[in-house]
């Protein structure tokens, strides 16, 4: 049977396996991906009897609680080249990535009034600097080239003399591209201006180095690395030190930059999955690669006129973005019920709009109408991936039959050479 993959996350499946009663296949795992059940094992004693309080001085209770919670930061720390005392807990790579472009750009305000970060950033990114726009800061939203990189050149043009932070993601959330992270820290600590990164898609999945790198910052999720959901953190540097206003205030928790009680089982589950992270990383890269090969490959044998979005090389292997031309992306969604998957865009909100990362590619709207995402992770199988294929294929076919575009190609019309009348 196909519908396995809870058995590879060691339960065992004591159902019989039916259309009716098995779920999809997950292939999202840009959305979210499984905990781990090790990541699980470490927490549970958290939530049980080592209910201690972490921040409590006066007995063992808190003592034992603030180990764990200090053992998950020295994990975390470890996965990226970090001392443990520059990482501060957070409730999600949200939450991180509101901290660091908020908190830099407010500590600077009045020096320094100027923000560098990219089109195709998550929106939690985009969101922060539109806050600071309306707070009197003057943002640059930097262009990515069609494989979804950013230039050196306009990174470089765009510097000022009042430019106070740069925020620039490491892996893109829908096409998978890996930005140029060394260079991008090389420059900006030339400059001497601060680096953020948003690496929710990249922790754990590609090796980070955060003093090779010149990182400043780095927000890190827990659920996009088979940790909880919840909780995150962010690497904030201490020599030369990063300066912060905070966005909680209050009892001064994590160096006085994020107050309230650390959520201990959740910041215990991060660090066994940064843990596992570490020693697993290579392995898994691997692997995965080797999976979308067999997936893009699989698909590309049997059905033309499919592209995969973002740069063929400096691109994290688990995230494949494919369109499908002559189909429309929300159909072929429709149709693959039994399996997860996201089309990486807007669609699924009120707007209809297809995705602004794929927009900022320069893909025509109806290329990025038609492009879904596979997400390949630790847990994905290769039965998984040849039910995808196999499931892909046939529905691409099926809903190019319908398609009287796909009938003129099929004729040798070139259809980009056709005046469509305009309705009024
Ligand atoms: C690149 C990127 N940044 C930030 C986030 C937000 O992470 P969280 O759910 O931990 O707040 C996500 C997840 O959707 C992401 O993919
Ligand atoms: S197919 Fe969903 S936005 Fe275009």
């Amino acid at each position: 049977m196909f519908l396995v993959s809870i058995e590879s996350l060691g339960f065992e499946v004591t159902g019989v396996e039916t259309a009716n009663n098995t779920r999809p296949i997950y292939m999202d795992m840009q959305a979210t991906s499984p905990t781990d059940p090790r990541v699980l094992d470490a927490m549970l004693p958290y939530m049980t009897e080592l209910y201690g309080n972490p921040h409590s001085r006066t007995h063992s209770y808190g003592w034992e609680t603030e180990k764990g919670v200090d053992q998950a930061r020295e994990d975390i720390a470890k996965l990226i080249g970090a001392d443990p005392k520059e990482i501060v807990f957070t409730s999600g790579a949200t939450e991180s990535n509101n901290l660091s472009i908020k908190g830099v750009a407010r500590f600077y305000k009045g020096k320094k009034n100027h923000i560098i970060t990219t089109q195709t950033e998550h929106k939690c990114v985009l969101d922060s600097c539109r806050v600071l726009s309306d707070e009197g800061f003057d943002v640059t939203y930097l262009p990515v080239g069609k494989n979804g990189l950013i230039s050196m050149d306009d990174l470089k043009a765009a510097i000022r003399p009042d430019t106070a932070l740069v925020s620039i993601m490491t892996v893109n959330n829908e096409i998978g591209v890996i930005q140029p992270i060394e260079e991008i820290g090389a420059l900006c600590r030339s400059k001497k201006i601060f680096f953020h990164t948003d690496a929710a898609q990249a922790v754990g999945k590609i090796p980070i180095d955060v003093t090779k790198m010149n990182i400043d910052l780095l927000s890190i999720s827990g659920h996009k690395i088979y940790g909880p959901k919840g909780v995150g953190a962010l690497y904030v540097r201490r020599r030369p030190r990063v300066r912060l206003v905070p966005l909680l205030t209050g009892g001064g928790q994590e160096r006085g930059l994020r107050s309230g009680t650390v959520a201990a089982p959740l910041a215990v589950g991060l660090g066994e999955a940064c843990r596992i992270a570490t020693e697993e990383m290579a392995y898994d890269h691997e692997r995965v690669k080797r999976l979308a090969d067999r997936l893009i490959n699989g698909i590309q044998s049997k059905v033309s006129h499919v592209y995969r979005n973002g740069d063929d090389v400096q691109t994290y292997p688990g995230c494949v973005n494919l369109s499908f031309a002559y189909v429309e992306g929300e159909s072929l969604l429709m149709a693959l019920k039994d399996i997860a998957l996201s089309s990486g865009s807007a669609c699924t909100s009120a707007s209809l709009e297809p995705s602004y990362v794929l927009r900022a590619l320069g893909a025509e709207d109806d290329m990025a109408h038609s492009s879904i995402r596979f997400g390949i992770g630790r847990f994905t199988t290769e039965e998984e991936i040849d039910f995808v294929v196999q499931r892909v294929t046939a529905h691409v076919d099926k809903l190019r039959e319908m398609s009287p575009l796909w009938e003129m190609v099929q004729e040798g019309i070139d259809i980009s050479k056709i005046e469509w009348a305009q309705h009024a």
